[in-house]
């Protein structure tokens, strides 16, 4: 059992067994502590930061990049102009927004309510999304909406999708070093920049349950499709599950750092690493329900015709991949709940029933019997 008590005063060199808490919904929950990455380090090939990568990947499937170093700065200034951007787009009328609708599960504009939400079946999410893809970036015509059309906007999100990609790429490079692969092996020969891939630049609005309503609140607890997700965000809500001997620990926050992206492996990455790395199990709850809360996610995916062994022990592409998990995660949860969970997690374990309840004022507006859980 994890000590109940705050313990601010504990330095917490790498992972400890000793969680910090915050209170959340009346209750203390963990803030769980993670290995913090040098960006700078990394980019040189660094071998003691290149070890300390890899086994975060291995052991936590997840770690804290920092990005504050001169190498890491131009990143962390292009995330800023999204964000601006963010916030002029999602001010705009839905039918601005919405002008291309959905275009592709990896392109356009998702509203409020499209998914599960953060409690299972019962709720549907809190978010609305616009997704912009790298390969229509890349080839110099994409669809995005009018609101943030002009040359200036595209500009904008050119350079943060570029720097995104650097970022990526330098951590999978150090990943394919680490795991001692050479050649075709090499994590990178799967993601080569000219071939098609799902690879998304993914921009997420979650709206105050005061406005959506308690039964659309937060995101789904999963694992990502991607290979590796760089997050950003500034504002607290987002919960992790980290692997344990006998299944994933209690879900506890990631507390947003100054200057710090969240990476993690998704589950292409651990199919590609032999089921070797862990991915991560990770949700967003409302953390303050009269907050406005603004996401940045990176999704750098496999090039489509990857092939791998998925968490059936099934051979399929990673566009296959893809579409299947996107097809459960948007589909209603009385169909989601017949998918294998696996998919939903990538086929991590989770043992114990020690995912926290909602309590007021977020009970879903659904009867306990009727709850089909995804
Ligand atoms: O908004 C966040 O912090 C996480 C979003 C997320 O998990 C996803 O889009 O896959
Ligand atoms: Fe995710």
């Amino acid at each position: 059992a994890h000590p109940r008590k705050s313990s601010s005063s504990v330095i917490m060199a790498s992972v400890s067994e000793v969680p910090q808490t915050v209170e959340w919904q009346g209750k203390q929950v963990p803030v769980w502590s993670m290995r913090t990455i040098d960006y700078g380090l990394v980019l040189s090939q660094d071998p003691d930061e290149v070890e300390k990568v890899t086994k975060a990947c291995l052991e936590d499937g997840y770690f804290q990049l920092d990005l504050n170093g001169i190498d890491g700065r131009g990143m962390l200034e292009d995330r800023q102009e999204v964000l601006k951007l963010m916030h002029r787009f999602f001010e705009a009328p839905l039918e601005a927004k919405n002008e291309y609708g959905l275009i592709d599960s990896h392109l356009g504009y998702e509203p409020v309510g499209n998914r599960t939400g953060a409690f299972g079946a019962g709720t549907k999410d809190g978010y609305e999304m616009l997704k912009v893809s790298r390969d229509e970036i890349q080839q110099g015509s994409p669809r995005v909406p009018s609101p943030i059309k002009n040359s200036g906007d595209l500009h904008i999100l050119e350079r943060a999708i570029g720097s995104c990609n650097t970022v990526t790429k330098v951590i999978l490079s150090a990943l394919s070093t680490g795991m001692g692969l050479a050649g075709a092996e090499r994590f990178e020969k799967s993601h080569r920049n000219d071939r098609p891939s799902t690879t998304t630049l993914s921009m997420m609005h979650y709206l105050p349950a005061e406005v959506t309503g308690q039964s659309k609140i937060g995101h789904q607890k999963h694992t990502d499709i991607s290979s590796l997700t760089l997050l950003f965000s500034d504002q607290w809500g987002l919960q992790i599950r980290p692997p344990g001997e006998c299944g994933a620990r209690e879900m506890g926050f990631v507390e947003p750092k100054p200057g710090c992206a969240f990476v993690h492996v998704g589950d292409s990455l651990r199919f590609a690493s032999g089921m070797k790395f862990q991915s991560c199990i990770h949700r967003v709850v409302p953390f303050d329900p009269a907050e406005h809360r603004y996401s940045i996610a990176y999704f750098l995916r496999a090039e489509d015709d990857t092939m791998f062994m998925d968490s059936e022990g099934r051979y399929v592409t990673a566009k296959e991949w893809h579409d299947q998990k996107f097809k459960a995660f948007t589909d209603p949860p009385v169909w989601q709940a017949m998918a294998p969970k696996s998919m939903i997690l990538g086929g991590m374990k989770e043992d114990g029933a020690d995912d926290r309840e909602p309590v007021a004022p977020f009970v879903p507006e659904v009867s306990k019997e009727t709850a089909v859980q995804a």
